[in-house]
């Protein structure tokens, strides 16, 4: 009862406010401060107040005089744009200037410069002694830390010679018949899904279903069971919804991070499998029929001078960055190939002439390099629809010591830079009419577009520009060419077909509904 007296001891009306409503309300006396609270709480606010300040001034100092927001939201800067990052969030951003700022999580790596220029992109990219790839941040958790990807310098060159050996032109000859096969197999299943129900269908989901299945069977052939390659299929989402720029930074259980970390250790157990049992495959005489019996093979080729011993481990490790670097971008420039063409029925029309005059009307062939060679129509559609819509926008790399970019803007050591491809891919000057889609620019040697190659950022550039370019592109032709000849689809447009979705990478934001229907042979 004492102390309950003391607590309420406030409650007494003050004498100077009789009238007032506020006079009867009771404050307990913990709210008001003794003088050694009073000291505790105005240095504690004193102190934030001080951290504030120096985060303002820590950005601006950084910041400079590029384009960027003036001052910074304390603590979490643009987290929550991060969150939901948007295609004309982006470009606003890039079109703020050549070189411009954001923070995100400010404090820890967040202070970031974003280079929209291809000169500015180009110069991230080509200079490996002042930054190197970052990725995205939950990355090293997803991969594993020792994962190759994230070497540099000559120990990278050195691990990517041998890689270079999984998509030579020897090697995609290799694939290129269990991709052919594959192919038809989901083109088949999709008409009988049609045939059932008539009704336009998103095609996100079967079209990554047909990139994984083509990529675990071209990676591992059969040294993965079915039940193993459904498992990698299916639990494959949650890496990919782990990708984003910014994420929760502990991967605590129920977050995305820690999601996509369980799928990748499901992965790993089949992938591993399947490098001992390739090792076994070669040993045992088998000629190579997928890229890890490829790339075991490779090493005993008598000219081969590279190391020459990897382990099962690190065998799944690379096989899963090709997965993880290759399920979202292949997605997306198959899907929005397909959306493409159906929404250009003149160029669709050329391509099946080609098609059709090359296999000889024989479209039960299976398309080889050779075959593949000869349409070079198909080709540039492919390269030009990845213009239009470059599945990769851009990609974080990480400064490692100061880093002066032009004259005047040294950006800070580690900060996050962030070369963006979009401005350089939809360059006036070099790609005139530039968001229309015309494959005839890739057609004339003398274009603009092709004298001009460094502006064609969509696999990046430099030491760590994309190793699977030649296998995604031929990917990409093979299946929109075969479906193609064998099939016909309408895309039913919605107001959100050309708006864009940014799940890792682009997606038009209503999935592109499509309705297939067979195509009578020619
Ligand atoms: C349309 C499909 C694809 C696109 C648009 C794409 C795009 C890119 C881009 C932009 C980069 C970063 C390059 C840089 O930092 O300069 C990259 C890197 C990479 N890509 Fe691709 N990629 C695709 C398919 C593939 C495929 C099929 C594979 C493997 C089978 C693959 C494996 C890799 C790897 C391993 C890296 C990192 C290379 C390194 O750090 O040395 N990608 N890709």
């Amino acid at each position: 009862m004492a102390s309950f007296l003391r607590h309420y001891s406030s409650s007494i009306p003050s004498p100077s406010s009789p009238s007032s409503p506020l006079a009867d309300i009771r404050v307990p006396s913990f709210f008001l401060p003794t003088s050694s609270q009073a000291t505790w709480l105005y240095t504690t606010l004193a102190i934030v107040a001080a951290l504030l300040v120096l985060e303002q001034s820590v950005y601006r100092y950084k910041k400079k005089h590029l384009p960027g927001a003036t001052w910074t939201i304390p603590i979490i800067g643009k987290f929550a744009d991060s969150m939901k990052p948007t295609m004309e969030g982006y470009m606003a951003q890039w079109n703020s200037g050549a070189l411009s700022v954001v923070s995100v999580f400010n404090m820890r790596v967040t202070f970031i410069v974003m280079a929209s220029s291809n000169q500015y992109s180009r110069k991230i990219l080509n200079s490996p002694t002042h930054a190197e790839p970052c990725l995205v941040h939950s990355a090293k958790s997803i991969l594993m830390p020792d994962n190759w990807v994230f070497l540099t310098g000559k120990i990278h060159v050195e691990y990517r010679r041998v890689l270079n050996t999984l998509f030579t032109r020897k090697a995609l000859s290799i694939y290129i018949s269990i991709q052919d096969a594959i192919t038809r197999n989901h083109l088949n299943q999709w008409l009988k899904d049609a045939a059932k129900d008539s009704s336009p269908k998103s095609i996100m989901k079967t079209a990554r279903a047909l990139n994984m299945q083509t990529s675990l069977r071209v990676f591992c052939g059969n040294h993965i069971p079915e039940e193993g390659a459904a498992e990698i299929s299916q639990k494959y989402w949650d890496i990919t919804r782990a990708l984003e720029l910014v994420n929760f930074p502990l991967a605590l259980p129920g977050t995305k991070v820690y999601k996509a970390i369980q799928a990748r250790k499901a992965a790993f157990k089949w992938l591993e499998m399947a490098a001992a049992k390739s090792k076994i495959a070669v040993a045992e005489g088998a000629e190579p029929e997928c890229m890890l019996e490829q790339w075991v093979k490779e090493l005993q080729a008598p000219g081969y001078k590279g190391r020459k011993d990897f382990s099962d481990r690190e065998m799944a490790m690379v096989i899963f960055s090709f997965l993880f670097a290759s399920q979202d971008a292949m997605s997306s420039g198959l899907i929005y190939g397909f959306q493409h063409l159906a929404d250009q029925p003149e160029i669709l029309a050329k391509i099946r002439e080609e098609q059709y005059r090359v296999r000889g009307n024989d479209i039960d062939k299976p398309l080889t390099l050779e075959l593949l060679d000869e349409m070079p129509y198909l080709k540039a559609f492919v390269k030009e629809s990845m213009r239009v819509k470059p599945p990769v926008t851009m990609v974080p790399y990480r400064t490692t010591k100061p880093f002066p970019i032009t004259p005047d803007y040294t950006v800070p050591a580690s900060s996050m830079v962030i070369p963006s491809f979009y401005n350089s891919l939809h360059d006036p000057q070099v790609y005139p009419d530039h968001d229309s889609l015309i494959p005839e620019r890739w057609l004339d040697s003398n274009s603009s577009a092709n004298t001009n190659p460094q502006n064609y950022l969509v696999f990046g550039s430099g030491p760590h520009k994309c190793v699977g370019l030649e296998y995604a592109q031929l990917n990409i032709a093979l299946v929109l060419a075969t479906a193609s000849v064998l099939t016909n689809w309408e895309h039913q447009i919605t107001p959100e077909s050309d708006k864009v979705q940014i799940i890792a990478t682009l997606f038009p934001k209503d999935g592109c509904l499509l309705k297939f229907t067979p195509r009578p042979k020619p």
